[in-house]
């Protein structure tokens, strides 16, 4: 993408080697941006951009600089900010863990929190002030109307969801203390991201039994688990199962894509959220349907009690990104099973299996 002064802009990517960074770093690369991606590895390997320069090949490649450093470690990035300036900051690093978060609370302030102070001091210091925020649908908690809207009570429910919620809140301070349009700070609310890029290089590899339901079954359907566990099956809807709002990886790159263009476009945003959703709730038992469907193979369940802190429905309004970003997700459920089937099945055992 060139900016107004003639040139590629120059977009930093923390964690751009994780599930949803490196999907939106393909799609940076192909819209012409020039990337910089920093990730102290802790929750990913360096071969998803290996396999991202392969996917945007030989051209678009050089646009890409990966720099190994830790949010939590300001030396890391003084060193980054002195040597190349950005445009814009895309903030994905972050552990994501509800129940981990639970365990060790410390261990996420420390890396979500502090990291974040890290970021957004160094933006102000080499002043670089926009950015996007990867936030979540957790900001809502346990939602008492849905579909969810932005401007809902918001309420975290655990320490994982508190890290997100300090993060937008000191967003919103430090844009209120700044001068009138000094800081753009958009907060994107990723509802239940999953699926993977339709050429199947790239997707989500979780270290350990995954938590989430998706690379679950993903993991059952290749026989690394025996079965799925499907936790409630008494919950006030049509199968018994809870109900969330799926939203293909690819539909999430693309709605980065589109909140940059919202930061450099010229009128004053100043800090605001939108949800990423597709605005359709589906049931466990839905998608463990369309999974078989589009796997051809059968998913062993175990049905289980009640995940303590699982809400019955959460799904977005998603009005106001369709609105001021110009972006709906465009893809349902059969095209996240095919394309997450599609990841698995060329990558049973992840990126680890390949190298
Ligand atoms: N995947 C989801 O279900 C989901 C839902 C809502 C929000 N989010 C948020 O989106 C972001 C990206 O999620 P993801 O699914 O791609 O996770 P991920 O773990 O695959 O990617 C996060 C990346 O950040 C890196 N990282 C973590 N802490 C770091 C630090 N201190 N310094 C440098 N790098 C660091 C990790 O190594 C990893 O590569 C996270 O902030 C997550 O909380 C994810
Ligand atoms: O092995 C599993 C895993 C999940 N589930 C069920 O599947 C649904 C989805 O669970 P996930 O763990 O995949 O997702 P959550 O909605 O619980 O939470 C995820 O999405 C949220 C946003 O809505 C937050 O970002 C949160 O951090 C992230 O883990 C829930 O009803 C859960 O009980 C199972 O039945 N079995």
């Amino acid at each position: 993408m060139v900016s107004g002064k003639g040139r590629a802009e120059r977009i930093l990517v923390t964690g751009g080697a994780g599930f949803i960074g490196s999907h939106t770093v393909v799609e940076l690369l192909r819209q012409g941006y020039k990337v910089w991606v920093m990730d102290n590895l802790q929750n990913s390997c360096v071969e998803s951009l290996h396999r991202v320069c392969h996917l945007v090949g030989p051209r678009l490649s050089p646009n890409l600089q990966f720099h190994h450093g830790d949010l939590c470690n300001p030396a890391d990035l003084d060193r980054l900010f002195n040597t190349s300036s950005f445009d814009a900051v895309i903030h994905f690093a972050g552990l994501k863990g509800v129940g981990e978060s639970v365990v060790n609370p410390l261990h996420y302030y420390h890396n979500n929190i502090v990291g974040t102070v890290n970021l957004y001091q160094a933006m102000a210091k080499f002043n670089c002030k926009k950015m996007v925020f990867s936030s979540s649908a957790t900001v809502y908690g346990q939602p008492e109307e849905v579909p969810c809207v932005e401007d809902s009570k918001l309420h975290a429910m655990n320490p994982y969801g508190r890290s997100k919620l300090f993060a937008e809140e000191m967003g919103r301070d430090i844009e209120k203390a700044g001068e009138e349009g000094e800081w753009r700070l958009i907060f994107l609310r990723y509802f239940n991201p999953v699926g993977a890029h339709e050429s199947g290089k790239i997707g989500e590899d979780p270290t350990g039994i995954p938590n989430n339901l998706m690379p679950y079954i993903q993991q059952v359907a290749v026989g690394r688990l025996p079965h799925l566990n499907i936790y409630g099956h008494d919950y006030p809807t049509n199968d018994g199962t809870a109900i969330r709002d799926y939203i293909h990886v690819m539909d999430l790159a693309h709605g980065h894509i589109a909140a940059l263009r919202k930061l450099f476009a010229n009128d004053n945003i100043g800090c605001t959220a939108y949800n990423l959703g597709t605005g359709r709730g589906t049931s466990v038992l839905e998608m463990v349907a369309a999974f078989e469907k589009a796997s051809g193979k059968k998913i062993p369940i175990k049905l289980c009690p009640r995940r303590p802190g699982d809400a019955t429905a959460v799904y977005a309004s998603t009005e106001k990104a369709e609105k001021e970003l110009g972006w709906k997700a465009k893809y349902g459920i059969e095209e996240m099973c095919r394309d997450q089937w599609n990841w698995a099945s060329n990558n049973p055992w992840g990126y680890q299996g390949n190298h």
